[in-house]
This record gives C-alpha cells, structure tokens and sequence, in this order.
C-alpha cells in the first residue's frame, strides 16, 4: 500500500553517491532521491543514461529531455526521499512542455 510521504526521508548526497550501479542505482532530480534500479529495463531513454548520472543530480539531463507528464508521475513511484538542506540545489522543476500550474508542486518556502 502507498501511503502519502509527510515524512520523506532524507539523505546526503554521500549516501546517494554509493548507488551507482545496476544492483542499486539512485538519481537526484530536483532534491529528490529516486531508487531506479528497477526502472532501468524499462525507462524509453535506456538504461545508459540512467546508469551514467547513477549516484548524482541529474535533474539537468532530466530536464534537458523535457519528459512528459507521464513521465513525471512515473518518477513518483520510485521516489525514496530527499536530500538533506544542506545538499539541496534548488533546482526548480520546469515540468513538461506547456504544463498548466494547477497542480504543480509547490514550492512554498
Ligand atoms: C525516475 C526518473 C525518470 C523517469 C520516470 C523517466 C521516464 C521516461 C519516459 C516515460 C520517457 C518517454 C518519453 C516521455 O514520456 O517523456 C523517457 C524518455 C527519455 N529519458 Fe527518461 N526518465 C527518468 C530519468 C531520466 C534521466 C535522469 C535521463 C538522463 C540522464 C533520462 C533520459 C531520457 C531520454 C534521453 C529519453 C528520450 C528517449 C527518446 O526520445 O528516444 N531520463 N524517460
């Protein structure tokens, strides 16, 4: 059962930098901490590019890509926390091409 994330779990960006492989691959986009080992057989983009930013931010790549919304409801599924205050960037999600605002996460101080 999913239930909702008050309390995300946070992490340090050493934590995330140890799963870099297929045996435990976690990405950061956008201060969020992903778990996509078992996502990587199935993401449209290929296992490499996964693989490549494994254990870093790679909201950047994510963004360059301009996934889609479903995309970005996928993501949620593997999402396992969040990085500490201190290792945020505070990259702003920029979301899919024309997306409308009405649910958008909100990022309000
Ligand atoms: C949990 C994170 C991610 C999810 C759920 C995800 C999901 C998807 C999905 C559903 C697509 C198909 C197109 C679309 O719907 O937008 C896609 C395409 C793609 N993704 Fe990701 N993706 C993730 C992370 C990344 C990252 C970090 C990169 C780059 C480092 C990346 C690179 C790509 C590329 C290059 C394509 C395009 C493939 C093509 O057009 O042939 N993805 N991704």
């Amino acid at each position: 059962m999913s239930n909702k994330t008050e309390d995300s779990k946070k992490f340090a960006l050493k934590d995330v930098e140890t799963h870099t492989d297929k045996k435990s691959c976690w990405l950061v986009i956008h201060d969020n901490v992903y778990d996509v080992t078992k996502f990587l057989e199935e993401h449209p983009g290929g296992e490499e590019v996964l693989l490549e930013q494994a254990g870093k931010d790679a909201t950047e790549h994510f963004e360059d890509v301009g996934h889609s919304t479903d995309a970005r409801t996928m993501m949620k599924d593997y999402l396992i926390g969040e990085l500490n205050d201190e290792d945020k960037a505070h990259t702003k999600d920029q979301g899919p091409k024309k997306w409308g605002d009405e649910n958008s996460s909100d990022n309000t101080r």
